[in-house]
């Protein structure tokens, strides 16, 4: 018997199947995705391998054939559908087998489990009583100690219970001998999630609420779930429906998986599902540890749990049975992973669910492109949920044009219309928010003399202004003090002009001196907690006014605001991006529908220096389907997803004129690739940044309506890398339908 077996190396060159023998000792022990001990390369070094098929007969000479070495120490195979996964994700994303392998099963080995030490007493306690009378005779006072907490309460923690008597452990060590008690190792699944007692309220579903959950239920009744997008405008009640149809598929035996984007994946959401689900829930996230992603991972193979809650990552969870994958805001673009391989979330958790005859459910308020297409096709069934719960209306939306402030004379960047209706809130004791598109205190430094703008020296992006008058890159975390005339023409006119989140609390705060602010952006919300505690305390109705960028946009139901503005809506519009409106679109859409959520009605004020652009005409109708239409026109215009298919081939380099003479001849091979085919080459370009931390890169994009033409191509260009010497100073990556641009 042999076996296929990928080596863990992440090298291009070594990314093959490697045929080695099973010995008989091993036969029958070890399984697709076991990982063993293997001897490899000069000298037989001894490395780690996994196990990713079984052949009865060698492809090359047996004798020749090396022998596995035996399993991993302290290793967990990973699942067979797991290790399917991968092989389809090398196949579509590109990157090494290894790589993929390390994305589906990112536990390593190390990372072992917390151990907890019990002390249980094994004798009555009749026997007990006369051991505690004899240590009491010896003055024994410690032992005595113990053993009437032991009388007490049958098991202890051990170190809870040194700790609280102030004992050692030769007195544990003692008892021990005299076989009063017994010291157990048990390994703690740590679990995240602390079940509450708030138990969960009644609620009667809406009509298209009970519509959606009965086509799922049905369809997954039979055994035949496919991929759902459930449409549903902000507030109309998609969580719950997802809880009932997870609900459904816990109950005949299978579990689910929600995938909730980072920022939103808040103590609040979180809460709901475990007053449905108890402690038969969990959560994975950036802010656990190693050790503690490890135990959930764990929990879900021991079938200890049934729902797991995370972002991107949470998609590899080993479910014994999948029966579901929910994907909550499906349109966020952090599904799309930036790492090798580049994977998007909702494509693999249609094919993961695919292999494991699970159903997917898509929702969000205002569906990717690429749902809502893949519905027009037929590929996915459309689930709608037209109408907020309590029929609230959607917010009022009014657009304000900037130009015409400024030629007012209002130089602020509050118009005087928001300015208006932030007044009357704040008489009426009404929340606002007001939602920037931008981070930081300032955006770019410039001289308004000859236009100059201060940059990077090593990233090639502008420098940003920070309070305590630093200058500072996002990209590589560069520094150095502000500087005060220009480097350039020696102008005293240097500054910063665009708004941040800082500039516009320190405004506000001017504006309306007796209104309380809170600000949320990533620099207030570095720390563990605080990114809750603002929240909640916005919540509690502490504060009247909360400032933020898009992070404040995501999935918050605060009854009690009213009133929300957009301060420099189209700032998102002129990313140079082929997804910049829908990008757009999608935040002033949330935006808006953090307005008017309870009892009182809500309104949103959008502020523009392009008042006419569709997203943003679209976004104040909240007319989803007038910019589909109107954003389908133009990616078929452009060959861009969802009307065709983009490859991005990145190349990344310390020398620039190899990365030049590289990047010439890449595209040079990809034009001899399918000639008869229309495959489009772009390229190469130096991508917005140029350079990041010192490495030049550069970006070619190849565009076909034809997914496979595309990972042929990648195929090739990868074979041709690889025997060819010029390009091993040179990092290439592939990524498929990037939602960045480079
Ligand atoms: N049928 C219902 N009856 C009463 N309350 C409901 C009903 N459905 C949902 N709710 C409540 O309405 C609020 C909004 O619902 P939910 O959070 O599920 O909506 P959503 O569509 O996921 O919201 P969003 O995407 O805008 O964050 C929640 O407090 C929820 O408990
Ligand atoms: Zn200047
Ligand atoms: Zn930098």
């Amino acid at each position: 018997m042999y076996a296929e077996i990928i080596i863990d190396i992440t090298h291009e060159k070594l990314d093959r199947i490697f045929e080695y023998k099973v010995p008989e000792e091993l036969e029958g022990t070890l399984a697709v995705g076991s990982s063993v001990l293997v001897p490899f390369g000069n000298g037989d070094k001894v490395r780690t391998g996994f196990i990713i098929g079984f052949s009865e007969k060698s492809s090359f000479d047996p004798a020749k054939i090396k022998e596995i070495r035996g399993k991993a120490p302290k290793s967990i195979r990973i699942e067979e559908n797991l290790v399917a996964l991968a092989a389809w994700m090398k196949e579509h994303y590109g990157g090494t087998m290894i790589q993929a392998l390390k994305t589906v099963w990112p536990v390593k080995k190390q990372e072992r489990p917390k151990e907890k030490r019990i002390i249980r007493r094994t004798v009555t306690e009749e026997e007990g009583r006369e051991w505690l009378a004899l240590f009491q005779r010896k003055n024994q006072k410690a032992r005595a100690r113990l053993l009437e907490a032991l009388l007490e309460n049958e098991e202890l923690d051990y170190g809870w219970i040194l700790r609280k008597l102030g004992l050692t452990a030769s007195v544990v060590r003692a008892l021990e001998e005299m076989q009063i008690l017994t010291v157990d190792t048990e390994t703690v699944w740590r679990n995240p999630v602390k079940a509450s007692e708030e138990s969960q309220k009644q609620i009667e579903y809406t009509t298209e609420q009970k519509e959606a959950i009965r086509i799922f239920k049905e369809d997954f009744q039979r055994g035949n779930p496919g991929t759902y997008l459930l449409y549903g405008v902000t507030g109309s009640g998609k969580t719950e429906v997802y809880m009932e149809m997870i609900r459904s598929v816990v109950q005949s035996g299978r579990q689910a998986i929600v995938l909730i984007p980072e920022i939103a994946l808040t103590y609040q959401t979180v809460m709901r599902f475990v007053r449905v689900f108890g402690n038969r829930v969990s959560i994975m996230n950036s802010r656990l540890s190693a050790g503690e992603r490890y135990d959930q991972m764990m929990r879900a193979k021991n079938g200890e749990i049934d729902v797991m809650i995370g972002p991107r990552s949470a998609l590899f969870t080993p479910f014994e049975h999948l029966g579901l994958i929910v994907i909550d805001e499906e349109h966020e673009t952090t599904y799309k992973s930036e790492q090798v391989p580049r994977y998007h979330a909702r494509e693999t958790a249609i094919e993961r669910a695919r292999i494991e005859g699970a159903g997917v459910v898509l929702g969000s308020a205002t569906p990717s492109l690429e749902a809502f297409e893949g519905c027009r096709r037929g590929q996915y069934r459309l689930l709608r949920l037209t109408q907020r719960v309590k029929k609230q209306k959607m917010a009022e939306v009014s657009v304000i044009d900037m130009r015409k402030e400024l030629q007012k004379g209002n130089r602020s960047i509050l118009s005087d219309c928001l300015r208006e209706k932030i007044e009357d809130r704040l008489k009426r004791r009404e929340q606002v928010m007001l939602f920037l598109n931008r981070r930081g205190f300032a955006g770019f430094l410039s001289c308004r003399s000859c236009g100059y703008v201060v940059k990077c020296p090593h990233c090639d992006v502008s420098l940003s202004w920070h309070r305590g008058g630093r200058m500072v890159c996002h990209y590589c975390g560069y520094e150095e003090p502000m500087i005060h005339t220009c480097p350039s023409c020696g102008s005293p006119h240097i500054g910063a002009f665009k708004a941040g989140t800082q500039q516009v609390e320190d405004l506000i705060r001017k504006e309306f001196p007796e209104a309380k602010v809170l600000r949320m952006d990533l620099d207030t919300t570095r720390g563990k907690e605080s990114y809750e505690t603002i929240l909640s305390s916005f919540a509690d109705q502490e504060a009247d006014i909360l400032i933020g960028t898009q992070m404040i946009v995501k999935g918050h139901d605060f009854p009690n605001v009213t009133l929300v503005g957009v301060l420099a809506a189209d700032l998102s519009l002129y990313i140079s991006d082929y997804r910049a409106a829908e990008r757009t679109f999608a935040l002033l859409c949330q935006a808006a529908g953090r307005a008017g959520r309870g009892d009182l009605p809500g309104e949103a004020v959008i502020q523009s220096y392009n008042p006419e652009h569709y997203s943003i005409q679209a976004a104040a109708r909240q007319d989803y389907e007038a910019f589909f239409a109107e954003e389908m026109k133009f990616r078929t215009l452009m060959g861009y997803p969802p009307a065709a298919h983009l490859m991005a081939v990145l190349m990344t380099s310390e020398d620039e004129a190899l990365l030049n003479k590289g990047a010439y001849y890449l595209k040079l091979f990809a034009g001899r690739i399918r000639t008869d085919a229309g495959l489009e080459i772009i390229g190469p370009a130096s991508p917005a940044i140029g350079k990041v931390k010192d490495q030049y890169r550069k970006v070619l994009y190849l565009k076909h309506e034809d997914y496979r033409v595309l990972t042929e191509a990648k195929d090739k260009m990868e074979q041709y890398i690889e025997i060819n010497e010029g390009f091993q100073n040179i990092r290439i990556q592939f990524d498929f339908d990037p939602v960045q641009t480079f």
